[in-house]
């Protein structure tokens, strides 16, 4: 090909070059007109980000000075000066979303997470972030998340879709406050803690839970209201028909829930070796014959409140009290191996809500807004009082209704997360679509035993009465 035919095809290569340039240029701004307003701020905050990053790295101890020329510099330079040393920066790739910015950056010799971290607060100004934070991404590159709106001040809300979700377990709590997502695996999980104060958003929580696992065959949930007498009033009156067993504030009704429940866990225990050739359900997994099995006690402290007074029915209220604690702490402590949780929740900000045997073995803790650093202690533990930041005290304010504190199961930390709320009447269409699926796991597990055993004489609780015990 001579040189006339190259410099022929030069106005096509041109030519070709501004129509990419040109499609790229039309697919942005359709995307930046189809996006929300937020959306549009994050992506001007994204081209801001990238155009001032070679001046701002510099200035913000994030580039490092090359005095080794690279090999092709040194074969060109053929005069007999040295070659001048190069500053180098770190490259960067730049996500606009709702929230502001996700940058990925590659390390250079000097400037790794360490410098990153360092530098959050000078990139937060000038990125104009409410927060900025940096984690390792990958070896050799880190992770910056920089949300100009604050995400725990910005109400999200949750349409269930009706589904079974694709991981049961799993259970999908909001975002935390870069944004991210937060959810926590429930599989092996015996028991959670839920506190705060009135309205403040844990009813609309669980709203959510129940509704998104409405939809599988393969749970079973029962609640004890202790804020209602019956199951028409309070919170779960729309929930009640995907409810396998429901008692509201009666120490008795209550009582007689407990002890079913731990009579399903020992049952169980003795069963599930025959039933499931397994010692632990977690190993194959919940099912629609073995459902896990959730236990809902709202205003927990209504069932274990000490009753003071000496006639004889305050001793009596106060024997149930003590032996519903008993009771609960069993499920939670014996529970998880059969696909049993108890979630417990309360207002009430001191230790004795929910007695401090049965939140010592709940793996995960969460605590929405508190009045005083104690309720904080009770309801997440010691730990709290390290992590001043994440004190559930300074979320008081009415903006942060929904936003929670949550202990991270196996991390040192809290992490605060916003979660979305759940419309009453979608709670009540899930509940109502799915309503068929309601079964009680004590008749599903009977169905599956050897003929000849019969579980239902056996309505003790004691051990040793179970008659598959290993
Ligand atoms: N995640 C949320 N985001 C925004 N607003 C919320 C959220 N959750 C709840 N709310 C608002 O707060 C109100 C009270 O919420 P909710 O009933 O869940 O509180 P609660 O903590 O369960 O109160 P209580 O202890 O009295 O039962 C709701 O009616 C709703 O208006």
């Amino acid at each position: 090909m001579t040189l006339g035919e190259v410099t022929g095809y030069a106005p096509l290569v041109v030519g070709a070059g501004l129509v990419l340039i040109a499609v790229w240029a039309v697919v942005w701004l359709v995307r930046y007109a189809m996006a929300d307003t937020e959306t549009r701020a994050s992506i001007r905050q994204a081209i801001r980000v990238r155009r001032t990053w070679k001046r701002l790295a510099p200035m913000a101890g994030l580039s490092v000075t090359d005095k080794t020329p690279p090999a092709l510099t040194s074969l060109t330079n053929t005069d007999s000066k040295p070659p001048r040393p190069r500053v180098l920066i770190p490259a960067l790739k730049v996500t606009p979303d709702r929230f502001g910015v996700v940058v990925r950056a590659n390390c250079l010799p000097k400037v790794s997470l360490e410098e990153f971290q360092k530098a959050a607060p000078y990139l937060a100004d000038a990125w104009r972030c409410t927060r900025v934070s940096v984690v390792q991404d990958k070896p050799g590159q880190v992770l910056i998340r920089g949300v100009r709106v604050d995400p725990l001040l910005t109400p999200t809300t949750h349409l269930p879709s009706g589904l079974a979700p694709e991981e049961l377990v799993r259970w999908e709590l909001g975002l935390d406050e870069y944004a991210q997502p937060v959810a926590v695996n429930l599989a092996e999980v015996p028991g959670v803690t839920m506190a705060g104060l009135p309205g403040f958003g844990k009813t609309s929580t669980v709203n959510r839970f129940i509704c998104d696992c409405a939809p599988s065959p393969a749970v079973q949930i029962a609640v004890a209201d202790g804020k209602v007498s019956a199951a028409y009033e309070g919170d779960y009156a729309d929930l009640v028909s995907r409810l396998f067993a429901f008692v509201g504030d009666d120490l008795d009704d209550a009582n007689a829930l407990f002890k079913r429940l731990v009579k399903l866990r020992r049952d169980r225990s003795a069963a599930i070796k025959t039933v499931l050739g397994r010692k632990d359900m977690w190993h194959v997994g919940p099912s629609a014959a073995w459902p896990w099995t959730v236990l809902i006690i709202d205003e927990a402290h209504t069932y274990f409140r000490d009753h003071k007074g000496s006639d004889k029915e305050s001793k009596r209220l106060a024997a149930l009290a003590a032996e519903n604690t008993r009771l609960v702490e069993e499920l939670v402590r014996k529970g998880r191996s059969v696909g049993i949780l108890v979630i417990l929740i309360t207002q009430k900000p001191t230790g004795d809500a929910i007695p401090t045997s049965i939140r010592d073995v709940c793996p995960v803790g969460m605590s929405f807004a508190q009045k005083t650093a104690e309720a904080a202690v009770a309801a997440l533990g010691d730990d709290i009082r390290q992590w001043p930041d994440a004190n559930p005290t300074t979320l008081q304010d009415p903006a942060y209704v929904g936003v929670a504190v949550m202990n991270s199961p196996g991390k040192a930390g809290f992490t605060r997360l916003r979660t979305p709320y759940v419309e009453e009447e979608d709670a009540a269409r899930i509940a109502a679509e799915t309503a068929h699926l309601t079964t009680d796991p004590a008749a599903l597990l009977a169905a599956q035993l050897p003929a000849g055993i019969d579980l239902t004489k056996y309505d003790g609780y004691d051990e040793g009465e179970a008659p598959l015990a290993a």
